[in-house]
């Protein structure tokens, strides 16, 4: 089997608080559609891809906030993007808040899937580094209130066979952690997809929202190169709700080099073509973990 895979990153505009899951499904088919004409083998969509960026609103009232919750997927309304990408033959991963019972207690996590060519939901992931603060603080522009909406993933990353190649996920704040990238190399990932949406402004430390892109691709293309794998990381862009957004959604090789990188902040393909042999060209020399790599002498962690 080639280890060459065509990948899209399908970055999505801003999605309006009155926008349906119908309404956001329907521009998810026209970027599927888009990278099949390309030749995509792999679709991979932002965090939490069928509605608008919640968190960034108070809400006291838990019927509200559970409408941005998903009790089933595919939903009635997502089942026509999982049926047109298995029709095509394409694999996608994307993001969406997840309400589901556990053990008999309902639980509610900012989740991401991953779903094979044949349409089968092949691997799951709970967020586990969760951004903000859980109570509203009313001297912010806008909230963020993931520490509130969601529960902590307790469960770490998993990595699955998909298109001849290993594949995990992580969500927006998670690839800001070195560890995020070292767990999923470990576990042997070769591709990891990351969703993301990332306000221009941060509360609290408002110097740095200049560095915003800066940062995004800084840690994204250390933990590519550092761990010799490659990165496809997937915004929602644009002015959402009042709210900046960071686009430059991108692939990232192993090498670290950005080899498709989104030029909008609205809905927008970008594609590559990834040969997961090429982990190999790190993997073996300078980050050859099991020659060089010396665990024992990092006691600290
Ligand atoms: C602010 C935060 N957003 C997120 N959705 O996790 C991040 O980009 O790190």
């Amino acid at each position: 089997m080639s280890r060459e895979i065509i990948v899209a990153a399908a970055q999505m505009g801003p999605i309006a608080r009155h926008e349906t899951r119908t309404q956001v499904v329907v521009r998810m088919l026209a970027l599927l559609e888009k990278a099949a004409r390309r030749g995509a083998n792999l679709v991979v969509y932002p965090e939490l891809t069928l509605t608008t960026f919640f968190p960034r609103w108070f809400m006291a009232d838990q019927a509200e906030i559970d409408t941005f919750f998903e009790t089933e997927m595919p939903s009635a309304e997502v089942a026509p993007l999982f049926a047109r990408a298995r029709e095509l033959g394409i694999a996608m991963n994307f993001g969406y808040a997840e309400k589901t019972v556990i053990d008999g207690t309902m639980r509610r996590f900012n989740t991401a899937i991953l779903v094979d060519q044949d349409g089968n939901i092949c691997l799951k992931y709970h967020k586990i580094h969760l951004p903000g603060h859980p109570e509203h603080e009313p001297w912010r522009q806008f909230q963020h209130l993931e520490k509130r909406y969601f529960e902590l993933g307790e469960a770490p990353y998993g990595c699955a066979d998909v298109l001849g190649g290993k594949m995990s996920m992580a969500i927006c704040n998670d690839r800001r952690w070195p560890e995020t990238y070292r767990e999923v190399s470990l576990r042997g990932a070769e591709m990891l997809l990351i969703g993301y949406n990332t306000p221009l402004h941060y509360p609290l430390a408002p110097e740095h929202d200049h560095l915003q892109s800066f940062h995004n691709h800084l840690c994204m293309q250390a933990g590519a190169y550092q761990n010799g794998l490659w990165v496809v990381a997937v915004g929602k862009a644009g002015t959402e709700e009042g709210v900046a957004m960071l686009g430059q959604s991108c692939i990232i090789a192993p090498t670290g080099e950005i080899v498709a990188l989104a030029s909008t902040t609205g809905d927008e393909v970008v594609t590559a073509c990834c040969d997961l042999d090429r982990c190999q060209e790190l993997r073996e020399n300078i980050f050859n973990f099991s020659k060089n790599r010396r665990p024992d002498m990092y006691t600290a962690i």
